[in-house]
């Protein structure tokens, strides 16, 4: 079974037609990876997906039951978690409460003991644990971003978002990021992840769907995906992104 379907959804901003008729799906422990040019529609799509914006049509179907324009908080409590792109902790307190706080509003209410416990095999899972007492508003770039995901991971998710987390990261991080990514799938968890990184996201992902003005141009895997003349098309109009899709081809042969 999909663990996700999103069918046929539209999202409008006025008159512009952020997303035309999107249809994805996720199985079940896969890692599906988002990708497009600037101003595609790919946060949208998340936004849609966990509640923030109800689409004008279409269905988002979860564990096989129809959560389209739930509330936020009712998605995450069903088992879809989100680790943003702009990271804002709770600066004052510590990494360990940080994540703590996830714990607590996460799929089910936890008392605050089984919180600690959770928040802590978390912060080891993504790398973490030497920090637990430092001030989150002490940490550097790459750990703030490991806290996101800690953060998303300690509500328990079945199915995981995850909006440009190798963002700012430089060579080394991204590698170590991409291990951690790589291991919350062992875990059990399903992904879904927006991601620039072109290099990365070939690396990483299973499978992969290219956006475009709001529209799906292409699905299938990174190999697939690195020489589909309509991605090659549509990343042309940026160069930068056309230079990493490039170089990713010849990565993935
Ligand atoms: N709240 C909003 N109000 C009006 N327009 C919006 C809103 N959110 C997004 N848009 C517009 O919808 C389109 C899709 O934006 P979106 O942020 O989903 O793209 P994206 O693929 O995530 O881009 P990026 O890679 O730059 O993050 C863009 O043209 C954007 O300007």
């Amino acid at each position: 079974m999909n663990l996700l379907e999103v069918q046929e959804v539209s999202k409008r901003f006025g008159g512009l037609q952020a997303l035309n008729r999107v249809s994805l799906h996720l199985r079940e422990g896969e890692i599906l990876g988002l990708i497009g040019p600037n101003g595609a529609g790919k946060t949208t799509l998340f936004n849609v997906i966990n509640g923030v914006y109800r689409p004008e049509e279409g269905r988002v179907i979860f564990c096989g039951r129809d959560i389209t324009g739930r509330p936020p908080y009712e998605i995450a409590r069903q088992g879809i978690a989100r680790a943003h792109q702009i990271v804002r902790p709770l600066n004052e307190l510590t990494v360990l409460e940080n994540v703590m706080v996830g714990a607590c509003f996460g799929r089910e209410n936890r008392p605050l003991r089984e919180a600690r416990q959770i928040a802590l095999a978390v912060l080891e899972q993504v790398g973490l644990a030497d920090k637990r007492d430092v001030e989150a508003a002490k940490l550097n770039v790459a750990e703030k971003k490991r806290l996101e995901l800690a953060r998303a991971l300690a509500a328990r998710p079945r199915l995981l978002l995850l909006d440009e987390v190798l963002a700012g990261l430089n060579p080394t991080e991204v590698a170590a990021m991409v291990g951690v990514i790589r291991a919350i799938r062992e875990s059990g968890i399903t992904i879904l992840m927006i991601e620039h990184l072109m290099h990365a996201i070939m690396n990483v992902s299973d499978r992969i769907v290219v956006l475009d003005y709001g529209e799906v141009i292409a699905e299938g895997t990174p190999q697939e995906i690195a020489h589909h003349p309509r991605v090659i098309e549509a990343y042309l109009g940026d160069p930068r992104l056309s230079q990493s899709l490039l170089e990713a081809n010849g990565g993935a042969g």
